[in-house]
């Protein structure tokens, strides 16, 4: 039968701890009633004593929780701490207070300077004391990676002698790796048992070598019922155990695991998007889950095989965590089985196999130019390229150019070519696009005059594509002609020559 894990999310405690991240009681409040919409198990609101206005921010995510979410909040092995954990917690429906204190050689010699017998009797006293505040009180056992194991041992015996309901094993600076911590969590496991049963074993994970998930879930693997994590990984340094990670592993290799929680999994983009909201830390593109990239495929092969079938390259769907649709990406590095999909999707069809293979060619010639092609661009692409079907050969066509532009007054040099003839030119004008245009004139020796002019950008990104529309008059007619590219110069030049070439045409 599956464990169910008990998941304490610490966002808005060690996550709040990040340098930037510090929210306003109301952001917090917010925040809280997401986490309660993800259905974690437990809030860690805050660590009360700091400040008056964290003090109100875990009271009032104390007083919304209700039965959605039981509520604790930090305090040190000091009276004053757990005096503000109570009274800011109490009245929770399920409030517990939340005890920390080192039991590695470093925070007990360098950071205490007391001796190990005193330190274990400090946190002994604190326990008892949170214990006549409320009947639950989660030990913390801070540094334990780096601990003696006897010592440590001795403290959780004490502890839990004392009043504790949960000993929380935190690998505070992110030393551990998996074996090693699967095989404490093991041992602690094992003997805590055998003092009292009921008693939940956790784990509070930091990410200092990249191993926090991987930590975390070999705890789960060796006995931990509890993990704390934070949104995004956010916390102290490099962070905590990203609660997104650890939760779809468990869900994922469920097989492997055996183990669930109650996360309501469709609530995890949401989460991780209003976190970056509130705080304005982004989350890095290629974060598991919740990065940009998660479910973005932008490589040919993977598209091809997606495209056949999804669970090719896909081993969560992105709907199961609340994100968008399995996103196909349209880079230089796509192929055409890709491209037909986005041109298809468009509402284009893509039967006729050598227009698609112009199509993609052009395509191909634009991601060249841009980093990513976005579905305006293909729009465009397609439009302009079966309007040009429609005209035939063009006439003229653009070989080189080359504009200046100074504070009053702008040049351009041209070369167009008609077939095996090559003109060239150059002209001023009031700015570039009047010396391109006045230069084209001439050249072509038609007699025609831009009625209008507007230039967009049509997709996202640095390298957007420019759109030229004109309406180009000649003879008493309006004839419309447009051309995109990189270059809005090029683009403008283009332009003018697609609806010369339409004059042309019709004359002929
Ligand atoms: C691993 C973790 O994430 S632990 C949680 C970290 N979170 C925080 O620190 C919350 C924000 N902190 C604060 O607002 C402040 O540091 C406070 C309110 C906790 C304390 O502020 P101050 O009283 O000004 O003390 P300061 O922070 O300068 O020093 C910490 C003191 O607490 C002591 N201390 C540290 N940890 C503990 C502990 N777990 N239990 C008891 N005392 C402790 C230190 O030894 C030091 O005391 P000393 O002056 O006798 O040497
Ligand atoms: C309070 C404890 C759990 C902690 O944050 C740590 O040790 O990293």
């Amino acid at each position: 039968m599956n464990r169910n894990i008990i998941v304490l999310d610490t966002t808005l405690r060690d996550g709040e701890q990040v340098p930037g991240a510090k929210l306003n009681a109301q952001q917090k409040a917010e925040f809280a009633r997401q986490l309660m919409r993800l259905r974690v198990d437990i809030i860690e609101a805050g660590f009360p004593a700091s400040s008056k206005g964290d003090f109100q921010a875990v009271q009032e995510i104390a007083r919304i929780a209700g039965e959605r979410a039981a509520v604790t909040a930090l305090a040190r092995a000091v009276k004053g701490d757990i005096d503000a954990v109570y009274e800011s917690v109490k009245l929770a429906q399920n409030p517990f207070i939340h005890i920390v204190l080192g039991t590695s050689d470093i925070h007990v010699e360098r950071k205490f300077h007391r001796s190990k017998d005193a330190v274990l009797q400090m946190g002994v006293d604190a326990v008892k004391y949170a214990k006549s505040l409320l009947p639950q009180v989660q030990y913390s056992t801070e540094d334990a990676s780096r601990s003696d194991f006897e010592y440590l041992w001795r403290t959780i015996e004490s502890v839990v002698k004392a009043g504790a309901t949960i000993i929380n094993v935190p690998d505070t600076v992110g030393y551990a790796e998996p074996e090693q911590f699967g095989d404490l969590i093991c041992r602690i496991n094992e003997r805590l048992k055998n003092i009292n049963d009921n008693v939940i074993l956790s784990v509070h994970c930091h990410n200092d070598l990249g191993l926090a998930t991987a930590n975390t879930l070999s705890a789960i693997k060796n006995g931990a019922d509890k993990i704390e994590c934070t949104i995004n990984g956010l916390g102290e340094r490099a962070g905590n155990a990203s609660l997104e990670e650890v939760v779809m592993a468990l869900r994922v290799r469920e097989g492997h695991y055996r183990c669930t929680t109650n996360i309501e999994a469709k609530e995890l983009t949401r989460t991780s998007r209003l976190l970056t909201y509130l705080t304005g830390l982004d989350v890095q593109v290629n974060k598991a889950i919740t990065g940009d990239n998660a479910f973005a495929h932008s490589s040919g092969i993977h598209q091809d095989g997606l495209l056949k079938d999804k669970n090719v390259y896909e081993i969560i769907s992105p709907e199961e965590v609340g994100a968008e649709k399995m996103e196909l990406v349209l880079t230089a590095r796509s192929g055409r089985h890709a491209f037909k999909h986005a041109v298809e999707k468009m509402g284009f069809d893509a039967d006729d196999e050598q227009e698609l293979e112009e199509l993609f060619q052009k395509f191909i010639a634009l991601a060249d130019l841009k980093k990513e092609v976005y579905e305006p661009d293909i729009f465009y692409l397609v439009n302009s390229h079966r309007e040009m079907s429609k005209l035939g050969p063009s006439l003229y066509e653009l070989g080189s150019f080359q504009v200046t532009s100074h504070t009053s007054r702008a040049t351009a040099a041209v070369e167009l070519r008609k077939g095996d003839e090559a003109l060239t030119g150059s002209a001023d004008g009031d700015g570039p696009i009047d010396a391109l245009y006045s230069v084209m004139k001439t050249l072509t020796g038609l007699d025609v005059n831009v009625k209008h002019y507007k230039i967009n950008s049509i997709s996202g990104g640095k390298e957007a594509v420019g759109r030229v529309n004109l309406h180009i008059e000649h003879q008493g007619k309006l004839y419309t002609a447009r051309a995109m590219d990189t270059d809005i110069i090029r683009a403008s030049a283009m332009a003018f020559l697609n609806g010369v070439n339409a004059v042309m045409l019709e004359k002929a």
